[in-house]
């Protein structure tokens, strides 16, 4: 090692307690490092390494660092390194976090993390201050302590959050960056997480209604703890069942329930079929509570999904109506960001009201696309999302002299908000008290919020190729440029379903290809998402003898 790591002598002994496995390729994607938890023990050892150098950079502020692997099934695991500000990791770092994870022995990751320090101009004299926190999965403590390993070796301040919610420790990074500045976002504790929320809930419901209990599926994972947190707190503000509460059975997390089966199967989890009665709300959360799925059963005894649209679309009108009220219609601007798949109707409904923007799928692309609103709302249809107030906002709202009381009780809805929602990051908890105000403000059930607007019956289909990096896309991946010519197949057999509408990308999260249709009746969309799947299987030359049958 040359000279400047005089000080990190530490390096090549505990890298070598966590060598990488010669045989896999680690890629930090959309969601972090995410693959079997059995073949993450070097990459933890070399997070905790990249997460210290981080904060280097960044004159010794607080990096994140999250072990999880969100609604995956229980023996995957991951991590994600989580910026200052509670924001994703910046872009760039990404590539670095690929290359630490890939060196082959422990002297290439020598170089590597010399490379990055010379490229990345690091002062290795700098403090490093890292937080970290885990779900529930049974192989988070090891990874945390391969993690630690690597926080010894960079020589940074570790301080340990526990089992915590993803949002959460989003929260944390950004309490901890922000304490005793004019930026200050909250007291940097768990508890003060769940004061700062239920203090809000319960002053913006003050004086309505009390709604009915709502049931929370908390997909077996860490939700359950946070709700078990927070529901004294909530007192009988609003009244929380929780389920899917076990947290330490061995293959229950995300298992038959949870926020991506609701999503992806468009079914109630079957734990709950002889607990929610007709009428009443539930919603699902994923295993690391940063996503939320609504859900009722209507007269007919039908299974009904209030989705990441439909939270976009109940609250965006929310805040729209509160932003009129308080006079501040022609000072702030409220926008909305969703990605291709956001259901058809949905994107109709929220465009007859606010300026809408379609992004590239993955949270990062939402978040900043966002922050260019001065309130942005966005949401993905799987449920994750948050509202984001801009600086300028918040301090419109700080100094706007209401003229009449109707605008000061506004205002002050708005202001609670600001500290109701979690603007880092999406959040199950603070989105569910969040959809919660809102239906207690309307005096809705789940009937009359998902009547703003009807669903188009659509269907998502994975189709396995040889290569997906041969697909690419353009215009907020609603069109494909490559391979050349399967666009113009796809036009022209969407033109033949009324309200068609399908596209096609390369999925950033796993192996896949991934086809989305929609129609106006169930069939139709059906139909044309197979016969897209068909398209793209042939095109990518898969092989006749094993393709899938429902393909058309
Ligand atoms: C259709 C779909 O739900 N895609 C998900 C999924 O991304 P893919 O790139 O489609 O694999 O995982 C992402 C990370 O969790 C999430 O942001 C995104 O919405
Ligand atoms: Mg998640």
């Amino acid at each position: 090692m040359s000279n400047q790591f005089q000080h990190y002598q530490e390096i090549p002994r505990l890298a070598d307690a966590h060598p990488k496995l010669s045989h896999i390729r680690y890629q930090y994607g959309t969601a972090g490092f995410r693959t079997l938890g059995s073949v993450l023990d070097s990459v933890l050892f070399r997070v905790g390494i990249l997460a210290g150098l981080r904060s280097k950079k960044l004159d010794g502020k607080t990096i994140g660092v999250m072990v999880t692997a969100s609604h995956n099934p229980e023996d995957d695991n991951g991590v994600k390194l989580v910026d200052p500000r509670g924001e994703m990791l910046e872009a760039s770092w990404e590539a670095h976090a690929s290359t630490l994870a890939n060196a082959a022995t422990t002297s290439d990751l020598i170089e590597a993390i010399e490379a990055i320090v010379r490229f990345a101009k690091i002062d290795l004299s700098k403090p490093a201050r890292v937080v970290y926190g885990r779900d529930t999965r049974p192989s988070g403590p090891a990874l945390v302590a391969s993690l630690r390993d690597g926080l010894a070796a960079i020589r940074a301040e570790p301080r340990d959050a526990g089992i915590v919610t993803t949002p959460i420790l989003h929260y944390l990074v950004r309490t901890i960056n922000t304490k005793g500045t004019k930026d200050t976002y909250g007291d940097d504790s768990e508890e003060g997480y769940y004061e700062k929320l239920s203090g809000a809930f319960k002053r913006l419901v003050a004086g309505k209604q009390p709604l009915p209990p709502l049931i929370v599926d908390c997909a077996n994972g860490v939700g359950a703890d946070a709700i078990s947190k927070i529901s004294p707190q909530l007192g009988d503000s609003l009244k929380l069942i929780p389920h899917n509460t076990a947290t330490s059975t061995p293959g229950a997390l995300n298992n038959l329930c949870g926020a991506d089966y609701v999503k992806t199967l468009q079914k109630l989890p079957p734990s709950l079929a002889n607990h929610l009665k007709i009428g009443q709300r539930g919603c699902s959360f994923d295993g690391d509570a940063d996503r939320l799925m609504y859900f009722y059963i209507d007269e007919r005894n039908q299974f009904r999904m209030l989705d990441g649209d439909k939270i976009a679309a109940l609250v965006a009108g929310f805040v729209v109506d509160l932003i009129k009220t308080a006079g501040l219609e022609s000072d702030v601007k409220v926008g909305v960001v969703q990605t291709a798949y956001a259901n058809g109707s949905s994107t109709k409904y929220l465009a007859e009201r606010l300026p809408v923007r379609c992004v590239p799928t993955g949270v990062k692309h939402l978040h900043h696309a966002a922050e260019r609103f001065d309130i942005g709302v966005y949401f993905e249809a799987n449920g994750h999302g948050t509202v984001l107030f801009s600086t300028g906002t918040q301090e419109t709202l700080a100094h706007h002299e209401p003229s009449t009381p109707a605008q000061s009780t506004a205002l002050n809805h708005l202001l609670n908000l600001t500290q109701l929602i979690n603007q880092s990051v999406g959040d199950a908890i603070s989105d569910m008290l969040l959809v919660e105000v809102v239906l207690a403000h309307r005096l809705y059930s789940g009937l009359e919020w998902d009547s703003l607007y009807v669903d188009l019956p659509n269907r998502l289909v994975k189709v396995i190729v040889e290569d997906r990096h041969a697909f690419q896309t353009e215009d907020a991946e609603r069109q494909l440029v490559s391979p050349k010519g399967l666009q113009g197949k796809i036009d022209d057999l969407v033109r033949r379903y009324d309200g068609g509408r399908s596209f096609v990308r390369p999925s950033g999260t796993e192996d896949v290809v991934r086809v989305y249709a929609e129609a106006a009746i169930k069939s139709q969309a059906d139909e044309l998402a197979f016969r897209v799947a068909g398209l793209v299987y042939d095109e990518a030359g898969g092989d006749p003898s094993s393709r899938p049958k429902e393909f058309l």
